[in-house]
């Protein structure tokens, strides 16, 4: 099999026990698989939760805390002993795990979005294997990626992953909760994920895992978006991760023909960008950047909207509404000074192509 790029994604509940410690023989399992895969020359990146269920009692909780000071006191004590246990297990086959813990800012903050790709490709390139967690212990609640599923899906866009596989204590997506309805029905193979079916499917989980069944879902449309194929199920014994990736896996697969990768770029516009200003285009303009594949030029901008410099996003609103975001390649002094020059030009027929407001490859588009 030709070598891949793979992000493992394990829950806390495939990791840990109710008590609030770190189950050995699971951990054990997964680092055999990942192990075999890394034997088949594939790069596995691994996203692992259970930070917060393998510390809490530790701190004396009996169930995972409720508050938040309480989860990430759990997590900072949990963080270690996880990494412990994988650099101990994963010290049998040679390989070296790194420890990255990351936060909602490190995404929307560009400079330490590019980083932290850089990481990971040099930890990549030199064997390592990156095991990387939420940073819960700095968290802000309302920054924060949801869960650990979201995470991998980002991460998995990001370093344009060939597979997501999210493990987790359920072999896969039923047409509803199989821990509440002994008649659900287990789907094997989808083609994408609906807004029917995320509206349908409940967020309750384990007793220690965050999200249930309803971030999974959410983050396996992000990863198809993103263009990564997702598994989401079950498995045990070292051929576990090989067997998914043959496409024999106990689970669900979530993929389709149409995937295609983004470039980071785009991803960063479309995904963590925050847009600092508007620019308002005209009819042709909107037809030209929707419908032809164009960049904007000057000539369709009629309004701006706040400051901005060159290099940030801007909001594009059209005849229709929001069109998109994209990298601005004026600032917005600049913009109103060319649009000023180009009326005078258009009035004396001195036209010249001016460069682009706004390129194509930095332009990212609302779903209309
Ligand atoms: N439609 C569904 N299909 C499968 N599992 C579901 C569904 N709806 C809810 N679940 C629940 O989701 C749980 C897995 O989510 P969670 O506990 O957050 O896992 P993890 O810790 O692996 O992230 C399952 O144990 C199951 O109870
Ligand atoms: N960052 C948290 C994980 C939160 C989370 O999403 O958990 P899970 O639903 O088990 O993947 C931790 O390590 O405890």
């Amino acid at each position: 099999m030709k070598k891949q790029r793979i992000v493992v994604k394990i829950g806390s509940s495939s990791l840990t026990n109710d008590k609030g410690e770190i189950d050995q023989e699971k951990l054990n399992d997964h680092v055999h698989a990942v192990a075999a895969l890394r034997k088949d020359r594939h790069e596995v990146i691994l996203v692992s939760s259970g930070a917060v269920a393998a510390g809490f009692s530790r701190l004396g909780y009996p169930s995972r805390p409720v508050t938040i000071k309480g989860r990430q006191a759990a997590a900072a004590v949990g963080q270690s002993l996880l990494i412990e246990s994988y650099i101990e297990k994963f010290s049998e086959f040679n390989i070296i795990p790194a420890q990255i813990l990351l936060t909602r800012t490190d995404f929307s903050n560009r400079e330490r979005y590019r980083n932290a790709f850089a990481t990971i490709s040099e930890l990549l390139d030199r064997g390592i294997l990156p095991i990387i967690n939420e940073n819960d212990t700095v968290s802000v609640e309302e920054l924060t990626f949801g869960d650990n599923d979201m995470l991998s899906a980002l991460v998995s866009g990001f370093i344009h992953a060939d597979q997501l596989i999210i493990l987790t204590d359920v072999n896969g997506l039923y047409d509803s909760n199989p821990r509440i309805n002994p008649d659900a029905r287990k789907l094997d193979y989808l083609e994408q994920i609906t807004d029917e079916m995320l509206a349908g499917t409940d967020s309750g989980g384990s007793k220690v895992g965050t999200g249930g069944m309803k971030s999974k879902l959410l983050a396996a449309k992000t990863a198809n978006e993103l263009g990564v194929p997702v598994f989401i199920g079950y498995g045990k014994g070292p051929d576990k991760l090989q067997e998914i990736l043959k496409g024999r896996g106990d689970g669900t697969y979530i993929s389709n023909s149409r995937l295609s990768s983004i470039n980071t770029t785009r991803q960063w516009i479309a995904l963590h960008s925050e847009a600092t200003g508007k620019i308002y285009v005209d009819k042709g303009a909107e037809e030209a950047i929707l419908y032809n594949g164009k960049s904007l030029l000057p000539a369709g901008v009629f309004k701006i909207q706040g400051t901005f410099d060159k290099g940030d996003v801007v909001e594009v609103i059209g005849v229709s509404g929001l069109l998109g975001k994209g990298e601005v390649r004026y600032s917005s002094e600049q913009l109103k000074q060319e649009i000023a020059k180009r009326a005078d030009e258009r009035k004396t027929e001195a036209f010249v192509p001016a460069i682009e407001v706004i390129h194509r490859d930095k332009w990212v588009q609302v779903k209309i």
